[in-house]
């Protein structure tokens, strides 16, 4: 589904990919890892076009990704977490994940500024969409309140939702259960192993929560300083001296 062949991104004098390629299979779960500044977040937001990149390719679905402009992701069916959430904390949670589903709608800008009556339409078949999310996720109690003020754990939540809400087949998870109490991340896990089957998601998570990984994850890659250093099944990868000494070697 995904093939990322030499990918290179340089920021002034650093290079924060230097020829990385991977595939990721259908339905599959893939785990990126590697230390701080190793490029994992670089390399989403070139996946995304938030970054251009400097070389290589990135074919999705069998099409060249990089030529695609940056609005034209979440149509394409790629779905994205942030690191730091990319949720709107004045708005509620309904908003926030009506936000994500918002490609789907097909006014124009006209119709829309004139609220002609397709665009309610639109907005409650919008609303409908984000409900249905909320509840599949328990979030339906907290569908009104801002979210500003909402546990940390809920808000990783509704970030999920949101980008559940665009119905991606590509989901691109950015460290999805940093900062989660041990129950919260074991409950992620189980919700993210069923959504997968459900709705037949294809996955690349980064995250530094080695138990999540191995829990969830089919295959590990593992980048260090821009390169792939190590990739396979992820008990094989955690045992791979090169990744202990790059990774769980710093983590220690
Ligand atoms: N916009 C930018 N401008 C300049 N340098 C950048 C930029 N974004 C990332 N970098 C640099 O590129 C390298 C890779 O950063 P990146 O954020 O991709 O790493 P990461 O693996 O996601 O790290 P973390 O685990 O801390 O999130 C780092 O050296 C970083 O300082």
């Amino acid at each position: 589904m995904l093939e990322v062949h030499e990918l290179t991104v340089r920021f002034g004098g650093i290079t924060a990919l230097d020829g990385v390629g991977f595939t990721v299979a259908r339905c599959a779960m893939v785990g990126l890892i590697g230390p701080n500044g190793a490029g994992k977040t670089t390399l989403f937001n070139c996946l995304t076009r938030r970054h251009r990149a400097d070389g290589g390719e990135v074919r999705y679905e069998g099409r060249g990704l990089l030529a695609e402009p940056p609005h034209a992701i979440a149509g394409l069916g790629i779905g994205r977490t942030f690191q730091n959430l990319g949720l709107f904390p004045r708005m509620s949670v309904r908003e926030n994940v009506m936000v994500g589903a918002h490609h789907h709608g097909r006014a124009g800008f006209l119709t829309a500024a004139l609220r002609l009556p397709r665009v309610r339409r639109e907005e409650a078949r919008l609303r409908e969409e984000a409900d249905a999310v909320l509840a599949r996720l328990d979030l339906a109690a907290v569908a009104d309140h801002p979210a500003a003020g909402l546990p940390f754990g809920t808000l990783k939540r509704v970030e999920l939702a949101r980008a559940l809400a665009g119905r991606p087949r590509l989901l691109l998870l950015d460290e999805p259960v940093n900062g989660l109490s041990h129950g919260e991340v074991d409950a992620f896990a189980d919700t993210l192993r069923a959504l997968r089957e459900e709705l037949s998601l294809t996955v690349v998570v980064v995250e530094h929560h080695m138990g999540f990984v191995m829990g969830t994850c089919d295959r590990v890659v593992c980048l260090d300083f821009g390169r792939k250093i190590a990739e396979g099944p992820p008990e094989e990868v955690q045992r791979d001296p090169a990744v202990i000494e790059a990774y769980l070697g710093t983590a220690a």
